[in-house]
C-alpha cells in the first residue's frame, strides 16, 4: 500500500494530533515523528505509544534522513501564530525552517510525497516544490480544505443536514484573502443559494466568520490542532488507499504562477488534476486578488 510509511516533521500540538488521529484510523504501518527538540518528539511517542493497543500502526522517533525515504512526509514544523498575527507574518521564520528540514532529508526518495501544513502554507509549499526539485504534483498543501470543512459545518447546521451532503468550498488563500465559490455549491443537486433558509443569511458575515475562525480559536486557547488534524488524516487515506477524493489543496496554478487553495484530485502519487471549478465574475476577481496577494510574496521566494 501506498503511505505505509508516514513521517511527521515537528512533533509539537498539530504533529502530535495528527499522529494520534493516524493511529486511530490504522492505515499506515508505521509511523516516525521528528523533531528538531528531540525530547519533544521523544515524549510525543512515548505518549502516544501508551494508545498502542487501539492501533496496527507502528510509531516511533526518527531522524530527517529516515523521514526522507518515506512515502509520505507531513511538514508541520514551524512557529505559530501569536493572538492577531496573520498566517503571512510567520513567512520568515518558517521559510528558514522549512529549507533546513528539506535540505537535511535529502536525497528524497523520488516517488515521495510532500504535505505541508506549516503556515503560510499556501507559500510554504511554493517553496517546497522550488527546494525540493520533487514534481509539483507530489508536494502540495493541505489548503483550504480546513476552511471549507468550517463552512460545511456552518451550512449543516442552516440546513439541518448532514455535512457530508453539502458540497461547497472555501478557496484561494488559507488566510485572509479566502473566499467562498458560492456560485458552484451545490446540496443533493440543486444550487446551494436557492435554499429558502440560505434567503436570510448573511454571507458577507459567514465568510468573514470562516475566515477568522483560526484567529478566534487561537485568542481562546493559543492554537487549532484538531481540525487540521481530521483533514489530514483523510488525506493520508486518499492518497494510501488511492481514493481519487475531490479536496481544496494548495497546488500550484500554472495561470497565477503561484500555489493556492483550488479543488484537486488526489490519489496514491499525489495530485492527479486540478478541477476546473465554475466560478462567477465576482468569484473570479476574488480568486485574482487572492493570487496576486500570494504570488506577489512567492515572487520573493522563486
Ligand atoms: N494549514 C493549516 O490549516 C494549519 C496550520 N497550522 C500551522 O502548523 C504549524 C505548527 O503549529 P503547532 O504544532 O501548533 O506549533 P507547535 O509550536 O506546537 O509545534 C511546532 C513544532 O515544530 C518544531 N520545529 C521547529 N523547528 C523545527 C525544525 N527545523 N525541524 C523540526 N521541527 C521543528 C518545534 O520544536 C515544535 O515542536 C504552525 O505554522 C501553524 O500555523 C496550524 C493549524 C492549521
Ligand atoms: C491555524 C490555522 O491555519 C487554522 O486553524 O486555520
Amino acid at each position: 500500500m501506498v503511505g505505509s510509511r508516514v513521517a511527521i516533521i515537528g512533533a509539537g500540538s498539530v504533529g502530535a494530533t495528527i499522529a494520534y488521529a493516524l493511529l486511530l484510523k490504522k492505515i499506515t504501518s508505521e509511523l516516525v515523528l521528528v523533531d528538531i527538540v528531540e525530547e519533544t518528539a521523544r515524549g510525543q511517542v512515548l505518549d502516544l505509544s501508551d494508545a498502542g493497543f487501539v492501533t496496527s500502526t507502528r510509531i516511533r522517533q526518527g531522524n530527517f534522513q529516515e523521514a526522507g525515504q518515506c512515502d509520505i512526509v507531513i511538514v508541520t514544523a514551524g512557529a505559530k501564530q501569536k493572538p492577531n498575527e496573520t498566517r503571512v507574518e510567520l513567512i520568515e521564520r518558517n521559510y528558514q525552517i522549512l529549507s533546513s528540514v528539506i535540505s537535511k532529508m535529502k536525497p528524497l526518495n523520488p516517488n515521495i510525497i510532500l504535505l505541508i501544513v506549516a503556515n503560510p502554507v499556501d507559500i510554504l509549499t511554493y517553496i517546497a516544490q522550488q527546494l525540493s526539485g520533487l514534481p509539483k504534483n507530489q508536494v502540495f498543501g493541505s489548503g483550504t480544505f480546513l476552511d471549507s470543512a468550517r463552512l460545511r459545518l456552518e451550512l449543516a447546521n442552516i440546513l439541518k443536514v448532514s455535512e457530508t451532503a453539502i458540497h461547497a468550498y472555501v478557496l484561494g488563500e488559507h488566510g485572509d484573502s479566502q473566499f467562498i465559490a458560492w456560485s458552484s455549491a451545490h446540496v443533493g443537486g440543486k444550487p446551494l443559494l436557492d435554499f429558502p433558509e440560505m434567503q436570510t443569511v448573511d454571507k458577507e458575515k459567514l465568510a468573514k466568520d470562516i475566515a477568522r475562525k483560526a484567529y478566534e480559536i487561537i485568542n481562546l486557547k493559543g492554537s487549532t490542532y484538531f481540525g487540521i488534524a481530521g483533514c489530514v488524516s483523510s488525506l493520508v487515506q486518499a492518497i494510501a488507499f488511492n481514493e481519487r477524493t475531490v479536496k481544496p489543496l494548495s497546488i500550484y496554478v500554472e495561470e497565477f504562477q503561484c500555489v493556492l487553495g483550488m479543488p484537486v484530485v488526489l490519489g496514491s502519487s499525489g495530485i492527479e488534476r486540478i478541477i476546473d471549478v465554475f466560478l462567477n465574475a465576482d468569484e473570479k476577481a476574488r480568486l485574482q486578488k487572492s493570487a496576486a496577494e500570494l504570488s506577489a510574496i512567492c515572487k520573493k521566494y522563486a
